[in-house]
């Protein structure tokens, strides 16, 4: 038995069919004969002698000859599995040929029996954009008004229930030549033939606005206006010009849309960046739900035929298994964006929107659905639930993100470095010097979160970067300094990493976490946690899983959980080159602290270094480094830093370092492939074998 593929170079150059009866096809239909021309010209084709092995595809050799007499060769071919009970799809040439996309995407979910499948309905939502906007010589027309209701009733075959979703600015209404204010009337004529949604009065991008009562006054005109004409208002769904407002998140749109519009659904291409496409995402905000929406290649000039870039070719390639064909495809939910001038002049998108619907109910087994917005956000966040959290990027490094960020925030207003903890491992220290360092300064602390700001780690997430940057206010006592925050819960949490990834680098400081676990347990003490009354710091660390009631469960988890220092390290690392993690030892940081935060001037590459041995020193009553004040005397820690208490006792010690050897093994292990030359003295302690 044997299939024969070994033919190289050979020219499949037209004219490709599907095997209708083949059990591989799923999204893939056959749909007739797609000629050519085939991308490349090394295919393979195959000949076998069995039964196990099934044509799933053919193509044609068209060299010289007539197409009566041309010959289908094999180019995909299934292997049953029959001799050695392996099945297997097998291809001719790469997955440059559109249709061997789809048959790839039907042979993992035929060769995974269903597993790796994909759903075969495609949501499409076409709105059209800058309705009255358009600048006078590239509007509608009457005649490309009723095309457009006409070709919309064609589309309605393909796609039952399919309306486009208009935008308007009604500040433009009137505003071109007699024809076209002739077609603006005979949309407003057809309104009950669209759905509508509302788009800014004037189409100034948001991100411009900082003043909530101009912004309100001028959404306020565009609902007049729509209340005059008999648009309906209530679609729950705006977009903004050029994603401006939407993210990066400009509050004041998210407010003024709730208050006048009551918006609850938006999209956009931007989040997390335009680019690849193939990695956009939705999250919700204050309500508000944002969706990706996808490119459709139909820009506001994109008007004639002959100027679309590459031409009529290009154009139907996108179509005929191309781009946008792809798009569909792969995306469950599709919100395309056209404008009003995409539909006068050739009316591109007409052709565009129609052909790629009856290309996909050629070729594909698709189920082409239409939804309003409402909709559509509610299924996509029921199919995507891990989007429903935002991850806020820097806008400071992405320049389209720079270009629609309004001019009173700045990249000075984001910390370039956190330090990220863990708790009482001497980050208030570390903090309080590096506020002292001229080219250094630090977040305002936060009244309501202890001083912390504790951003990345809770509910204040969700209140968007716009609430964080307030904590680095811009001055000139602060501009063009590194600025940073530290949050000491930051370390161990499982959210923050991912969080934090496009704020770089990071700060951590460790010490034994035996003797972080009893300065945490003094700390909560001191603060009057009803468990420490309770129980003993042995009693707590030795707390049963089975017997232990919950509450002193989770506060064994609170005190124990943060040292295990190599399971959170690597979290950070799987977000983080190890390059921008600097690791501080935290009992130097308390014996020889001139020296550490010289290491760390290194690492951030300050120049000329602070001379920080002359700004901090030792101070025998507190028993740590305090800041020197000019008039001579120190400033040291409050007395919350630092505290008086007796040592831990032998048994706990012995038991903590018992519990942590697993993670302090790691550890070693950890700093060793991180290149960290020496190891710190307490960890060498808490592993040895003495006890
Ligand atoms: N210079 C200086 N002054 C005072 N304290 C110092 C200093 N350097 C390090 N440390 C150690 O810092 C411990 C408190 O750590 P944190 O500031 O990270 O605690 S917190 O998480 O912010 O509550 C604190 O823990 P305790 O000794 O248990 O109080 C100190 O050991």
């Amino acid at each position: 038995m044997y299939v024969d593929a070994a033919i190289q170079n050979f020219p499949v150059t037209d004219d490709a069919m599907l095997n209708s009866a083949s059990p591989v096809l799923r999204v893939a239909r056959a749909g007739g004969v797609y000629q050519g021309p085939l991308p490349g010209d090394d295919w393979s084709v195959f000949t076998a002698n069995h039964t196990t092995y099934e044509p799933v595809a053919w193509g044609s050799n068209s060299s010289g000859g007539e197409r009566d007499e041309y010959i289908p060769l094999a180019t995909v071919m299934q292997d049953h599995g029959m001799y050695d009970g392996i099945s297997r799809v097998l291809f001719g040439n790469g997955l440059n040929f559109w249709l061997h996309r789809l048959l790839f995407l039907d042979s993992l979910s035929y060769l995974s029996k269903g597993l790796l499948s994909i759903s075969l309905e495609r949501q499409v939502l076409v709105d059209i954009d800058d309705i009255f906007v358009g600048e006078s010589g590239i509007r509608m027309w009457k005649d490309d008004v009723h095309d457009l209701i006409e070709t919309q009733d064609r589309i309605r075959q393909l796609v039952p229930g399919f309306k486009f979703n208009l935008g308007f600015s009604g500040k433009y209404f009137h505003r071109g030549t007699w024809e076209e204010n002739e077609g603006d009337d005979t949309i407003l004529e057809n309104v009950d033939k669209f759905n509508w949604f509302c788009h800014m009065w004037n189409h100034m991008q948001p991100h411009l606005y900082n003043n909530e009562t101009h912004l309100e006054y001028e959404m306020s005109l565009n609902k007049a206006f729509a209340e005059a004409h008999g648009i309906p208002a209530n679609s729950s769904y705006s977009v903004a010009p050029h994603h401006s407002g939407v993210y990066p998140v400009h509050e004041l749109l998210y407010t003024v849309w709730k208050k006048v519009w009551k918006i609850r659904v938006t999209s956009t291409e931007e989040y997390p960046h335009l680019r690849p496409a193939r990695l956009r995402r939705g999250f919700v905000h204050r309500g508000i739900k944002v969706l990706p929406r996808q490119t459709c290649g139909l820009f506001t000039h994109t008007i004639y035929v002959d100027r679309y870039p590459g031409g009529r070719r290009k154009l139907d390639e996108s179509i005929m298994g191309g781009e946008l064909f792809q798009t569909i495809v792969y995306n469950p939910i599709n919100v395309f964006m056209s404008h009003m001038s995409n539909y006068g002049s050739d009316r591109l998108a007409l052709y565009t929107f129609e052909s790629v619907f009856q290309f996909i109910r050629c070729w594909t087994n698709l189920k082409l659905v239409s939804s309003g917005p409402m909709e559509l956000a509610d299924k996509y966040f029921k199919m995507y639930p891990e989007e429903i959290d935002p991850v806020w990027g820097n806008p400071c490094l992405d320049q389209r993100h720079l270009k629609i960020w309004s001019y009173k925030k700045s990249c000075q207003h984001l910390p370039k470095f956190l330090v990220i903890g863990p708790q009482k491992t001497g980050t208030t220290a570390l903090y309080t010097f590096l506020s002292m360092h001229p080219n250094i300064s630090a977040n305002i602390p936060s009244k309501e979160t202890f001083e912390e700001i504790q951003f990345f780690n809770g509910r204040n997430y969700y209140k968007g970067l716009d609430w964080y940057m307030q904590f680095f206010p811009s001055n000139d006592s602060v501009d063009n300094k590194i600025v940073f925050e530290k949050s000491a819960t930051y370390f161990d949490s499982d959210i923050v990493p991912k969080r934090v990834q496009a704020l770089l680098p990071n700060v951590t400081i460790l010490i034994s976490p035996a003797k972080r676990a009893y300065s945490w347990y003094q700390h909560a003490k001191a603060h009057g946690d009803p468990n420490t009354l309770k129980y003993s710091f042995h009693q707590v660390i030795t707390a049963n899983e089975s017997v232990a009631p919950k509450s002193l469960r989770d506060f064994r988890n609170r005190c124990l959980n943060p040292g295990k220092y190599a399971l959170h390290i690597e979290r950070w690392l799987d977000y983080f080159h190890h390059n921008n993690l600097h690791i501080i030892d935290g009992d130097q940081l308390k014996s020889n602290p001139v020296d550490v935060l010289d290491q760390f001037q290194k690492f951030l590459k300050i120049t000329p270094p602070f001379d920080y041995s002359s700004h901090i020193r030792y101070d025998a009553k507190k028993g740590f480094f305090c800041k020197v004040l000019e008039g001579g005397g120190n400033k040291c820690l409050g007395k919350g830093k630092g505290r008086q208490y007796a040592t831990m006792d032998a048994e706990s010690y012995k038991y903590l370092r018992e519990y942590y050897m697993p993670y302090n093994t790691a550890l070693v292990k950890l700093l060793r492939k991180l290149e960290h030359t020496t190891i710190p003295q307490w960890l060498k302690d808490d592993l040895s074998y003495s006890w």
